[in-house]
């Protein structure tokens, strides 16, 4: 029988077995034991099946309805496929639709036999499609999020956009809080953004992709995103959690929209952090957002402003890249509050197939935006050259002013 298996967390629950049966049951067939035999023959393969109970100790913290530290098991539960369609809203209600408002109960993982995966598209460009685009192979690819841009008008947006380029980043994108005014027309952005980015080109032989922050009403979100594709949109940066994954999806498999799409985690806070309650990032922020169709995720790196367990960020980045399945591996992005002196931190944890990406890291520099981009490609040659940040800062000038404001984290090699 073909199943989605769910893994969830849950927590003092008497007796865990008989609540795990009432989950199966519940999301499936409803009663059981009550029924006649003739239709419990009938509902047989519809039925969930409780695989595994696993008791663990109390939880981390204490829980803050229950005022103390609460009982633990780890429960995985078989979901037959044949009892919802292959979309992603039909999934998640099966599996954590109702389920979700039932006390401390947290989704941590699904897993999806492969030939039910396969109906999902997963990124159209991925990390090799993103490397072409930009023709960088051998490094981490490096970042910028416009800031102060709010209020500004289109000649402003296209001198920072230049700015940004000329220090050497691979990508510029939109701050996610960045929507459309009269000042700052979606599609003005991109076509004025891609010529002033092909000006830099011509200048210095660098590509640049810039990603528009691609927002508006839901039902209005396809002919946008066609007409920023007819007009050369470079990237789309999608704020999918306002709006949904099953969104996201069908813009990945729009064939008028062969656009990458950067997934930004914008109140994705609200459903993944707590240890008793939502869903666990690696699934949400990873795999999810994989077989939707994301081409880069965004997501708060362990060591800025905004962090996340290292776990948890590894665990994305995992469930991002892993090249057992059967889609093309999405670029991490882990981000907030980095700056050049956090690269060698980010390289030993992400890899080489990942995305340094920094607003104020970039523009908080001494020397504005471009001495904050080369400061970041220093760093990066820097940390792929096996050299301490500090010995090649000696050499160069960015990288030494972005060590002086901000500092300089080393990693044993
Ligand atoms: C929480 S991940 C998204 C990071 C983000 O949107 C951002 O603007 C980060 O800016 P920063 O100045 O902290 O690099
Ligand atoms: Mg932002």
């Amino acid at each position: 029988m073909s199943a989605v298996m769910a893994t969830y967390l849950l927590h003092d629950e008497k007796d865990i077995r008989k609540k795990a049966e009432g989950i199966a049951l519940g999301l499936t067939v409803g009663t059981w034991t009550d029924l006649p035999a003739l239709e419990q023959e009938q509902l047989r393969k519809h039925k969930g099946e409780v695989v595994a109970v696993e008791e663990l100790g109390e939880s981390e913290r204490v829980n803050a309805y229950f005022g103390k530290r609460l009982k633990r098991a780890i429960v995985k539960i078989a979901y037959p496929t044949v009892n919802f369609s292959a979309d992603l809203p039909a999934l998640l209600v099966t599996t954590f639709g109702k389920l979700s408002l039932d006390g401390e109960v947290r989704l941590l993982d699904l897993e999806f036999p492969d030939e039910w995966k396969r109906q999902f598209p997963g990124p159209r460009f991925g990390i090799s499609g993103i490397r072409e685009k930009v023709g960088v192979y051998n490094r981490p690819l490096l970042m910028s999020i416009f800031k102060g841009i709010i209020g500004r008008d289109l000649a402003y947006l296209t001198s920072e956009l230049k700015k940004q380029a000329l220090g050497g980043v691979d990508l510029v994108k939109d701050d996610e809080i960045l929507f459309d005014s009269e000042l700052l027309p979606f599609e003005k952005r991109i076509t004025e953004g891609k010529a002033a980015l092909r000006e830099v080109y011509e200048q210095t032989g660098k590509r640049t992709l810039y990603a528009v922050n691609l927002t508006g009403k839901t039902f209005e979100l396809k002919e946008k995103a066609k007409r920023a594709a007819e007009l050369g949109a470079d990237v789309l940066l999608f704020n999918v959690f306002a709006y949904g994954l099953d969104v996201l999806q069908g813009l990945r498999e729009d064939e008028n929209i062969t656009v990458p799409i950067m997934a930004h985690p914008a109140f994705s806070g609200a459903i993944t952090p707590s240890e008793f309650y939502g869903v666990a990032p690696s699934l949400l922020l990873g795999k999810l957002l994989r077989l939707a169709g994301a081409d880069f995720v965004l997501f708060p790196s362990p060591y800025g402003s905004v962090a996340l367990e290292r776990e948890q960020a590894l665990g994305i980045a995992r469930a991002l890249t892993d090249d057992q399945e059967p889609f093309a591996r999405a670029f991490p992005v882990p981000s907030a509050g980095i700056h050049p002196g956090l690269v060698p931190l980010l390289v030993r944890d992400f890899g080489l197939d990942s995305i340094v990406n920094a607003g104020g890291g970039i523009h908080g520099h001494p020397d504005g935006a471009i001495g904050g981009g080369q400061a970041f490609r220093a760093a990066i040659d820097a940390v792929l050259a096996g050299r301490p940040l500090r010995e090649a800062a000696v050499e160069n000038e960015a990288l030494q002013k972005a060590i002086d404001r901000w500092g300089a984290v080393e990693v044993e090699a």
